[in-house]
Parts: structure tokens; sequence; C-alpha cells
């Protein structure tokens, strides 16, 4: 069964276009992924979906129901969780949650029991007369998540669920996450520009670049299409290296950075010779390392460039300051 359906969508500002026709379906119970660098359009992209912004132009159905034609049947049907946070900081957990149940006119007992019951999910019922001026990030991360659940949406939106908060923090919001998908069939699409996040909660990844999808598949089959084992070698001789170094077991080679990253075939069989080849060619070699291929490689094979290197261009940078972004 489909939980989304895409086709096309674009979102233009203005002149520029940060949403490019992008097309892809979901089917119910996924945990489906965007990662992409800042700017990519992941966010636009899910306001489209979540019916906070118009697309310019193409389609979009949510549980079979047009973002566009019908967006009181979409909100109905979704939960988000934004980047920016969204709790009333004077308000406690508890009344947090009743607000919005409120808003949703979920009935008082059937609100009273689904907030208790998902104050325990995420943890805090023990803190559920407490200010949320008093919680950490993690707790307000996990406080929104159980609020977005509330009206037990079937597909829940978390736009950079961990961003900002400590690695063993985010550690534990992944665990949350696919208990809740695993639990309650939840069909969960998020947005992560952290490879290790995607790699590790998605079922489907999607990597968008410049508002386009430029790959879509499981992170097993993204990453071996990378094939091969990832050398990497920091060298002041790195673009040479990359240009002339060749033998049949090498697939292919990327310079960036002060580094070229060679994909091997067999990289535990070639590397002494590899590393004779570099010898021979009289380059000067500061540090070897080989490991299999990561999703930053996927990136890096597709963009040819590192998604840090993304991160830092230019027109990215100036049109976030210029929107008075926080990045
Ligand atoms: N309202 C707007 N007006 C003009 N440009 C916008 C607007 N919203 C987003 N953009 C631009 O569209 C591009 C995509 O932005 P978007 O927020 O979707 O990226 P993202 O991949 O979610 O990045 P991030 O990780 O920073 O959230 C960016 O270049 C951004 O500056």
């Amino acid at each position: 069964m489909t939980a989304i359906h895409v086709e096309n969508l674009t979102k233009r500002f203005d002149d520029f276009t940060a949403v490019d026709g992008i097309s892809f379906t979901i089917e119910r119970g996924e945990i489906f992924g965007l990662l992409g660098p800042n700017g990519a359009g992941k966010t636009t992209t899910i306001s489209m979906l979540s019916t906070l912004l118009e697309p310019t132009t193409g389609r979009a159905l949510i549980n079979g129901t047009d973002v566009t034609a019908d967006q009181d049947g979409v909100r109905r049907a979704i939960g988000i969780v934004f980047q920016d946070q969204s709790l009333d900081e004077e308000l406690t957990a508890w009344e947090n949650m009743d607000f919005h149940g409120r808003l949703y006119r979920i009935p008082k007992d059937i609100r009273e029991k689904r907030i208790t019951d998902l104050l325990c999910l995420v943890e805090l019922e023990e803190r559920k007369d407490s200010l949320v001026k008093t919680f950490s990030g993690g707790m307000r991360r996990r406080l929104e998540i159980a609020r977005g659940l509330l009206h037990e949406p079937a597909v829940l939106f978390l736009d950079e669920p961990t961003l900002g908060l400590d690695p063993q923090t985010r550690n534990h919001l992944w665990d949350y996450i696919h208990n809740l998908n695993e639990t309650r069939g939840i069909t969960i699409i998020l947005t992560t520009h952290y490879m290790d996040e995607a790699d590790r909660l998605c079922d489907r990844i999607a990597i968008i670049d410049h508002g386009k999808i430029i790959a879509l598949d499981t992170p097993d089959a993204l990453k071996s299409r990378v094939g091969d084992d990832v050398v990497t070698v920091t060298s002041p001789d790195a673009s040479r290296i990359a240009r002339e170094v060749t033998a049949p077991w090498i697939a292919g080679a990327d310079h960036h950075d002060g580094q070229v990253t060679l994909r091997l075939k067999e990289a535990d069989t070639h590397i002494t010779e590899l590393i004779q080849q570099f010898g021979e060619n009289g380059y000067t070699i500061t540090a070897v390392s080989v490991r299999k291929p990561t999703l930053e490689d996927v990136f890096l094979r597709f963009t040819g460039k590192t998604i840090r290197e993304e991160e830092a261009t230019g027109p990215n940078i100036l049109r976030m300051k210029m929107m008075g972004r926080r990045h």
C-alpha cells in the first residue's frame, strides 16, 4: 500500500528552484530518508508534503489525498516535527500535549489516555508536570515527537530530528523512532544531513542535491553501487595521483580536499601494489586508510563533492544569511 506518492514536484522561490521535479513513492510502514547537504531542498520538500508550502508544479498524495486539493484531509493524516522548536516553554509537558489534543478536538477521555501512553513511550511521564523550559534538548525533541503522534497520524514527518543533539541523545532518539515504526507501523519520512542517521534508520534513502534526487535506494544498495573498497590517500600530490594512477583493479578516483579517494576491487589484495606504485612515481604520501564504502562515498560518487564541501559553497551560505537562517 502506498503512503506517499510524489510526481514531478517543484518549488520555485522567484527565479530560484529549490525543489526541481522530484518523483518517488513511499510504501506504508517505511522509514524513508531525504538526505542531502544544507540547502538541498529537503525542508522545502516536506513542507510541500505537509501542506505548509504550495508546490509550484507537480503533484503529491498522502494516503491517496492530494496535498493541494484537500489540505485538511492531509493534515489529519500527518504529524510533523520541524527543526525549529515549537513547544510552549511556559507550559508543562502535559499542558503542551493537552493543548495540541484540544486543537485536534480529541475527546477528553481519549486525549488523557493517549497523553499518558505517549509520555510513557518517550519516557517523560515522570516529568509530565515540569515546565518545558526546564527540559534538555533531547527531552524537548522527545516531547515534540510524542505531541506529533497524539492524533495518531498514519505518516510522521521528522525534519532533522536530532539536529544539535549530543551523540548519546541522538542514539536514544533513533531507538525511539525505530520502535515507533515497528510497534505502530507508522510511515516515517525524515530529513537529515547526518549520513550515519540515514544509514542506521532508513529502509530507503533519496539523496538530494540542488533540489534533485540524484540517487534513491536502500542504504546497502546505494553503498554497493559505489562498489568495492575505499582507499583514501592524503597527499600534496593528490590531484596527480587521481589523474595518473591506473590499474585494472581501480574502479575510479575522486580528488577533493587534498585527498584522493580510490575505489578498489579487493583492496586487501592490491593495497601493497598500490603503495608500491606511489613509491615508483615519487608521490609524497601523508596517510592511507582502507574501509568499506559509506553513504558519504555515495554522495561523493554522484556529485563529485563531499557533503562538507557542498555545505560550504558560497551561494548556499549567502542565500541562507540573506534569509536570516541559523545555519
Ligand atoms: N522562502 C524561501 N524563499 C527563498 N528561498 C528559500 C525559501 N525557503 C528555502 N529557500 C531556499 O531553498 C533552498 C532549499 O532550502 P531547504 O530549507 O529546503 O534546504 P534543506 O535541504 O532543508 O537544508 P537545511 O538542512 O538547511 O534545512 C535553499 O537554498 C534555501 O535558501
